[in-house]
């Protein structure tokens, strides 16, 4: 059987009702809760900030896979560790000191995470390697859902696969963006562990939820 984690993007979710949706796809076999924050200002678009992660923190005891897509990050680790933040996942463009953001991310009690978009390269996380417990390989450019996946990122998997299993650490191995049955299996071949999946998840409502997380479960039949 697959281990691999689906952690749904909330991003597709009815925001008018993001308890309900969460506590769905909790039943519905999520692994993680991938939450995307936006800034309106590191990327194009705006989401919401802890206030609103807080409140979704009672609905469910998944791990909360919180993206950061803001600019700066080191004021925000701890708002984001009262939340209730397991996983606190940065881009290395947001800062200048990526180092001390994932150390100051695990003082305040969190699992720190790198993410990196399309046109950054897997060499950026080597030298803080030690200090992350997962990457997160962006397949669209970061800001919306819905966007088709981009195939040059399965070569950046294959690399980061190969620098993680040299570590001989458990890091998780996450893909982002445009996620589905046709994509998660190829990017589970070249080595993901996580697969994010926002429009895949969500589409065609609650009632539909089960089997569209098992769809991205390779040898799971629908
Ligand atoms: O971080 C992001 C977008 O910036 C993602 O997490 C999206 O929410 C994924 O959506 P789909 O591509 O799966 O619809
Ligand atoms: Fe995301």
């Amino acid at each position: 059987m697959s281990t691999v984690l689906i952690s749904p993007s909330i991003l597709s979710a009815d925001f008018a009702c993001l308890g309900d949706e969460i506590r769905a796809i909790d039943a519905a076999g999520a692994d993680m809760i991938h939450i995307d924050v936006m800034d309106g200002h590191f990327v194009p678009n705006l989401t919401f900030g802890p206030p609103v992660i807080e409140k979704l923190r009672p609905h469910t005891k998944k791990p909360f896979d919180v993206h950061l897509m803001i600019a700066p990050v080191d004021p925000f680790i701890p708002a984001f560790a009262k939340a209730g933040a397991d996983i606190l996942t940065v881009h290395p463009e947001a800062g200048p000191h990526l180092h001390r953001t994932l150390q100051a991310i695990r003082a305040a009690g969190m699992r720190p995470g790198v993410a990196l978009n399309p046109g950054t390269p897997a060499a950026l996380v080597e030298p803080v390697i030690d200090n992350v417990d997962l990457i997160l390989v962006m397949s669209v450019n970061p800001g919306f859902g819905g966007q088709a996946f981009i195939e040059s990122q399965l070569r950046k998997v294959e690399i980061l696969r190969r620098m993680i299993d040299q570590t001989g650490r458990d890091i998780i191995l996450e893909i982002d963006g445009g996620l589905n049955s046709e994509t998660a299996p190829r990017a589970i071949s070249a080595g993901v562990t996580a697969i994010v999946a926002g429009s895949a998840v969500f589409n065609g409502g609650g009632s539909a939820y089960g089997a569209n997380i098992r769809a991205l479960r390779p040898g799971v039949h629908v």
